[in-house]
């Protein structure tokens, strides 16, 4: 079996003070993949990521990056993963291609194999290459920061909130950039509150509450957790009080003068089924639309029942 990008077995952390930000989380991202930690605020998501970035010390578990264990070959480990934090880091008075360059020295990477034009190429920054980064706006920073994570060509890129403040188009542009570093083979995680962002992008999403992993599931899986269902369905006349009913749907309102919106629940019922009770009292169909349950439906029922 090929080894997982990372591994993390039963991973705690408690801090200073009694909070335990992580109690027992145990996960694996397969290599190649793109993984979504998700959770609410002070759910402990940047608690994992700076403990992976060796900036916050583990009480508990273990974890291995890219198979090295975080314990015994820190260096390698931390030469597996480039780690992009929620905070803006870099010195204002360097300018970006300086700022990438010093970044790889401290990494070790020869002049001869720096390629640190290229990622601000990538990053779309090359016109600010030698401008002051103090200058740059919130979304290039943090360009700049995704460009400073992947000086030493890390097989695993870890981004914390990347997208946090940032504008649509140049979050577009960021994830472009995560999926064609995606597709040379680099392994992505990513945390995000923007669960259509996950959705959209992750392979499999993790979800932890209160320092407990509470999902851990391919996209699709996860999504079709959902059990409510929404059809909208257009009757062949106007609808008066009496709306059709039976007990298998959920709730059903009139959204026009011949339009219903019906919500069941999928476990109990079929779409099939539910037209059919419709039929079945008296009303012709004429148009059916359905709207799937999303992440955010599942993310809020799941951590609603874990609360
Ligand atoms: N240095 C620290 N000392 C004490 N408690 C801390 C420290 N850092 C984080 N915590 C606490 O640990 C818990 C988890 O915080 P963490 O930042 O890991 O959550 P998060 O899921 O990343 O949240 P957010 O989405 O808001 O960034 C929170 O209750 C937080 O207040």
């Amino acid at each position: 079996m090929t080894q997982a990008a990372i591994e993390i077995i039963d991973l705690s952390k408690t801090y200073k003070g009694g909070k335990r930000a992580l109690d027992g989380v145990t996960l694996s991202v397969q290599r190649g993949s793109i993984f979504g930690l998700l959770g609410p605020n002070g759910a402990g998501k940047s608690t994992l990521i700076n403990i992976l970035a060796g900036l916050v010390n583990k009480t508990g578990g273990t974890a291995r990056i890219w198979g090295f264990d975080i314990d015994e070959q820190l260096r390698n480990a931390k030469n597996s993963i480039g780690i992009v934090n929620q905070e803006i880091m870099f010195d204002p008075f360097f300018t970006p291609i300086e700022t990438l360059d010093i970044q790889a020295g401290y990494y070790g990477v020869p002049k001869a194999e720096r390629r640190s034009m290229e990622l601000l190429r990538a990053v779309h920054l090359e016109d600010k290459a030698r401008a002051y980064s103090r200058t740059l706006s919130g979304g290039m920073k943090r360009r700049l920061m995704v460009a400073k994570a992947m000086v030493h060509s890390p097989p695993i890129l870890v981004l914390d909130e990347p997208t946090a403040g940032v504008d649509i188009e140049l979050r577009q542009q960021l994830w472009s950039y995560v999926r064609s570093l995606n597709e040379r083979g680099v392994t992505i995680v990513l945390t995000t509150h923007y669960l259509e962002e996950a959705e959209e992008l992750c392979d499999r999403i993790a979800i932890i509450n209160n320092g407990r992993l509470i999902a851990d599931k391919p996209t699709r899986e996860l999504v079709n957790m959902a059990q409510e269902k929404v059809v909208e369905v257009t009757v062949d006349r106007d609808l008066d009080a009496d709306l059709p009913n039976h007990d298998h749907f959920e709730k059903i309102e009139r959204s026009g003068p011949r339009s219903l919106t019906i919500t069941y629940l999928k476990n109990r019922a079929t779409a099939g089924e539910v037209l059919g009770l419709v039929q079945g009292q008296g009303f012709a169909i004429v148009d059916v639309s359905t709207h799937d349950p999303d992440l955010e439906d599942v993310f809020l029922s799941l951590t609603r029942a874990a609360a």
